[in-house]
């Protein structure tokens, strides 16, 4: 092993003689104590009693600069979130390496642009991505300043196809960024742009974790074919329709699939031999699947139908370095070095993750700092438990429960020191705006987490129970500055908010293997969730790496 990546033993905290648990309950922020607040208002008993234990309990920041986006309005998410968890360090995410490369002009300099422009005189250019200003996977600002960095350099035609958001944005908002993108892309100048396809981003294209590729056939025949169940001659009304009836519209995020079509009724913009693609969305769990429909030649997981030939397929960043996938892109993504699970494995320290199939990835690709696999598969251990198809809130249970007794297993199994679980229900279930669910889905994690800390204490284990950004924690779109509920003037109810919050997260921290003396440090105001790193290392006995934020805990 190379001598610095040798953990020496912590100077104050022993070895745990069991286990170290890491429990992240996904979506489960501290927030305003009302009843739309999932997270207050569900019955929790178990985290109640962790947060009344004197200086074991804190919030950390989850949101902004405090996990490398460019500002503090900017609310946390899963990928930002893990990355930080699991690295200790504060890095330049997607969304803000984005805004430097398009300030800088060097967007337009690397290799990614130079693929792309060979279609700027004869072809068309697509842009597919996430039409929003969420900020989470794409932002609507970096989509026009590539169109017009296009325009400016030469592009004749440009087509985009756009996805729904009301998830990472207000549900009911897309029409107004629809109504946006189509004036934009009317006062182009000499070129012909238009918006060819689209649908929601939970109905198509944005799969993640091959838990439903059906969805990115969707996307495939919608964007490439020009085939979807639904045929417009202009955007803004086919999601304005498609919402249907607005007492009880279908959500931006599951509008289905339509394409826009001609006089007589021609897609205008299927993608042809020879034409441009750049998928726009920064970030990488949801585009790997449509990444690898363009980019393999010999696909085939879903029938494309057709394959366009000499394709310029370019990725808005690379979303799997592993899988160097895409091969091209327009702007290099974060780079993430020296994590905790690396540090682990050259320690010895063996390490079992589990999740369900929608955070699957986040508990160990985004934890590892965006890496596919195993560091070491003699020393990990990786669960997916297969989640359900269905809106959430329909089974706000999810798999916690099935989660819970893997962990519970691994725990009492003796083969692994470190104990790592994702909880989706909060996220998962908030992101669908049902404040009810929303409740049962924090309850459910609060009862696992009660069974898992139980066995904990069975095997003299010390356990971490924290977040990676707010979502149930509120439920409701606000005024700012009364932060009374806004009311919805068609149906006279509260607006659901579906988005994640800018709220801190809680850190809980015990077992009956931490002894007594271990409690969380009080000079470390502004600490965020990189300081967890240090934090579950030195539950292990172990001093961090010098370049990790620093530990929240200490032994008095
Ligand atoms: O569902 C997702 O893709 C995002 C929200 O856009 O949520 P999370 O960051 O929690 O994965
Ligand atoms: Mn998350
Ligand atoms: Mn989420």
């Amino acid at each position: 092993m190379a001598p610095s990546m040798q953990l020496a033993p912590h100077p104050s905290i022993p070895k745990p003689e069991g286990p170290v648990m890491v429990c992240i309950l996904d979506g489960w922020g501290v927030n305003v104590e009302d009843k739309y607040n999932a997270v207050f208002s569900a019955d929790t008993p178990t985290t109640d009693a962790l947060r009344a234990v004197p200086r074991r309990y804190r919030s950390v920041k989850a949101h902004g600069t405090a996990v490398g986006l460019p500002s503090d309005a900017d609310m946390g998410n899963s990928e930002v979130g893990h990355n930080a968890l699991g690295s200790g360090q504060v890095v330049d995410q997607g969304a803000r390496l984005v805004d430097m490369a398009l300030e800088s002009g060097k967007m337009f300099e690397g290799a990614g642009w130079k693929l792309i422009s060979g279609a700027f005189a004869d072809h068309t250019v697509h842009f597919i991505g996430l039409l929003s200003d969420g900020g989470v996977h794409s932002r609507f600002n970096q989509l026009i300043g590539c169109i017009k960095g296009a325009v400016e350099r030469g592009a004749k035609r440009i087509r985009v196809h756009i996805l729904t958001d009301g998830r990472d944005v207000p549900d009911g908002s897309s029409a107004a960024f629809v109504a946006q993108l189509q004036e934009d892309l009317a006062g182009l100048k000499g070129c012909d742009a238009k918006i060819a396809s689209g649908g929601g981003r939970m109905n198509i294209t944005m799969d993640r974790y091959e838990a439903d590729w059906s969805m990115v056939k969707r996307g495939w025949d919608a964007h490439v074919l020009g085939k979807a169940p639904h045929t417009f001659k202009d955007a803004l009304t086919a999601v304005k329709t498609l919402r249907g009836d607005p007492e009880n519209p279908i959500s931006d995020q599951y509008l289905p699939a339509f394409v826009i079509v001609d006089d007589d009724g021609k897609p205008v913009g299927t993608i042809e031999d020879g034409d441009a693609v750049v998928l726009f969305n920064f970030r990488a769990d949801r585009m790997v699947e449509m990444s690898k429909a363009f980019e393999y030649p010999d696909f085939d997981i879903f029938d494309r139908v057709r394959y366009p030939a000499d394709l310029k397929f370019v990725g808005m960043m690379q979303y799997d370095g592993d899988l160097l996938l895409p091969k091209t892109y327009l702007v290099p993504p974060p780079e993430i070095k020296g994590v905790s699970g690396e540090y682990l494995v050259k320690n010895g320290i063996t390490t079992f993750a589990c999740s369900e199939t929608q955070k699957f990835g986040h508990v160990t690709f985004f934890w590892n700092g965006n890496r596919s696999g195993y560091f070491d598969s003699s020393k990990e251990t990786y669960l997916e438990i297969p989640s359900d198809n269905c809106p959430f809130n329909e089974k706000p249970d999810m798999k916690a429960v099935e989660i819970m007794e893997a962990g519970r297993e691994a725990l009492r199994s003796g083969k692994y020191q470190m104990v790592r679980l994702n909880f989706a229900n909060p996220d998962m279930v908030g992101h669908t705006g049902d404040l009810n669910a929303s409740i049962r889905a924090c309850a459910v994690v609060d009862e696992c987490v009660a069974e898992l800390i139980k066995v904990v204490d069975e095997v003299n284990g010390r356990f971490l129970v924290t977040s990676d950004h707010g979502n149930s924690d509120d439920m409701v779109q606000r005024e700012k500055k009364t932060l009374k509920p806004l009311i919805d003037k068609d149906t006279g109810k509260p607006m659901p908010l579906t988005s994640h919050t800018l709220a801190p997260v809680p850190v809980y921290i015990g077992g009956k293997g931490l002894p007594a003396n271990v409690v969380l440090r009080d000079d470390l105001p502004d600490a965020g969730l990189a300081n967890i790193t240090a934090t579950y290392i030195n539950l292990l006995g172990l001093q961090a790496p010098e370049k990790y934020k620093p530990s929240l805990i200490v032994a008095e």
